[in-house]
């Protein structure tokens, strides 16, 4: 189990600055959405630079253009790229083609997919590298989280890896945890506390504990 750091709410260099604090307990650094639609793909740019050793994912939840976009992340030195899993068939093609050419890797975001577990055996056969059950900001606000999507994924992807998103906190890591996904993605449970350096230290020292 490895543990993804999500930057969403900060600019570049409030971002290089968070990193700085806790790069020791974290094995992923993401470029939320949020920071890509404020300051472009020069933020995961950026990040690269400061972090050549890093892996960096860029969460752009492509859509549409998958190829393209896919191409334009990793020439800005993205490691991992999202995709929404709710993207066409053709689109994630796309993305895990030119993400093999590039020798990057594609995360399938499963936010708003409504049969989780269809989609995600689909979404295996396709090819991505993660499947991530993800609970949003959005429904996070009214009491939803994705740990039965979590068991639910786990029943029937073969050859993916599997993450989890959306709100997670210390309190709430050990049922996380009990699941085994590969990759644990925490924003706000280490961005909005107050000594960040501690709480990514007691998660990435639990998540080590298994
Ligand atoms: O992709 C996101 C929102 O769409 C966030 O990066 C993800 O939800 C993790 O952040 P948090 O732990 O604060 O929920």
């Amino acid at each position: 189990m490895k543990l993804q750091l999500a930057l969403d709410l900060v600019d570049i260099n409030g971002a290089i600055e968070v990193v700085k604090e806790v790069e020791n307990h974290v094995d992923v650094v993401e470029i939320g959405t949020p920071v890509v639609i404020n300051e472009g793909l020069k933020a995961v740019k950026e990040m690269k630079k400061a972090f050549p050793d890093m892996t960096v994912l860029a969460d752009l939840k492509i859509m549409d253009a998958a190829g393209y976009e896919v191409s334009q992340a990793s020439a800005s030195g993205a490691d991992i790229v999202t995709i929404l899993g709710a993207a066409e068939d053709e689109s994630i093609k796309g993305a895990v083609e030119e993400a093999k050419k590039q020798g990057k890797e594609i995360l399938a975001d499963m936010i708003a997919v409504q049969d989780i577990e269809a989609r995600a055996g689909e979404l295996d056969q396709l090819g991505v590298d993660y499947i991530c059950v993800h609970t949003g900001y959005d429904l996070q606000a009214v009491g939803k989280d994705s740990f039965a999507d979590l068991a639910a994924i786990k029943k029937v992807v073969k050859n993916a890896k599997t993450a989890i998103a959306g709100g997670i906190k210390l309190e709430t890591l050990p049922e996380v945890i009990s699941h085994n996904p590969d990759l644990i993605i925490v924003g706000g449970g280490i961005t909005g506390q107050e000594d960040k350096a501690s709480a990514a230290k007691q998660i990435k020292e639990l998540i080590t504990q298994g």
